[in-house]
């Protein structure tokens, strides 16, 4: 069997950014790799550096140690080949929503008419149950619905590579879900290489090849886990009993870390 190309690189990475107590370390030493379509999710406490890990893969953060390589080359800032897509809407106010997906469109280094772009837009627009309101400004969308201009807005210009910190976080349970199918289908669809951050352990089984599980802050890896199921992904995978005993298994992984900063955090007040 061929391996496939390594896309993503952490090496050794650490990051530490300055407070009035001094430097904080928030990551620790952190190495993994991400091949060619695979998808990555990483899940551990709130505040622990997950957020921090991306955007260094984003550009917008320089690690303090280590280095971010996309294929081979250390990441020096943002790029069109990274979809970003954030837990808040990213979303231009004063662009509608059909000028908020062809935005990207217009910037992206793969040229296409704008016959082809008004396709990608009324394509995405249709998918993501915005097509009524091709014409409307974000402030007159619901909070769920913005969010979805984020997504669409992401995946109209086809990144190779995906990076997605909570996108679904802010979703209504079966909006969630949807997107997730969605998700799904735009990946056997298109082939992209994937990272996201995720609270929920059971959204990182459903849709990962890989999970990494990181410690209390400063984040570190605690476990990378398989997930022992294929793509095109079955959605009864969530009735498997494998996916019942994975399930448990992150979420003890999870909660423990959640005990350890709440430890931690006990000691730092007791030493003040
Ligand atoms: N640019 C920055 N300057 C100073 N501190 C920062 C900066 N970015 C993040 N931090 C701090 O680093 C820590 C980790 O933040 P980060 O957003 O990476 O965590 P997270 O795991 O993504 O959190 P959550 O799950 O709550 O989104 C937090 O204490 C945060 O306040």
């Amino acid at each position: 069997m061929s391996v496939l190309p390594v896309r993503i690189a952490f090496d050794r990475v650490s990051v530490e950014f300055p407070t009035d107590k001094g430097p904080m370390r928030v990551l620790d030493d952190v190495s993994f790799d991400i091949r060619e379509g695979e998808f990555v999710s990483i899940i551990g406490p709130s505040g622990c550096g997950k957020t921090t890990l991306m955007n260094m893969l984003a550009g917008f953060v320089k690690p303090t140690s280590g280095q971010v390589l996309l294929d081979g080359k250390p990441v020096s800032g943002p790029g069109p080949d990274r979809g970003v897509i954030f837990q808040e809407y990213g979303v231009f106010p004063w662009l509608t929503v059909r000028q908020n997906i062809e935005f990207g469109l217009k910037l992206s280094a793969s040229k296409v008419t704008a016959a082809e772009r008004a396709g990608i837009c009324e394509r995405y627009m249709r998918l993501m149950g915005l097509a009524d309101f091709a014409n409307h400004f974000p402030k007159h969308l619901s909070g769920g619905m913005r969010q979805r201009l984020a997504i669409a807005r992401a995946y109209a210009v086809r990144p190779q590579f995906l990076l997605m910190d909570e996108p679904f976080g802010a979703l209504d349970a079966q909006t969630r879900s949807a997107m997730q199918d969605l998700l799904l289908e735009v990946l056997m669809a298109e082939g992209k290489t994937v990272m996201l951050i995720t609270h929920s352990v059971e959204e990182a089984i459903y849709l990962s090849s890989r999970i990494v599980v990181v410690t209390a802050r400063p984040a570190r890896i605690r476990t990378i886990i398989d997930v022992p199921f294929g793509y095109p992904r079955a959605e009864n995978v969530h009735e498997d009993p494998h996916f019942a005993e994975l399930r448990a298994h992150i979420r003890e992984l999870v909660m423990q870390e959640y005990a350890a900063q709440a430890r931690q955090a006990a000691t730092v007040r007791m030493s003040d």
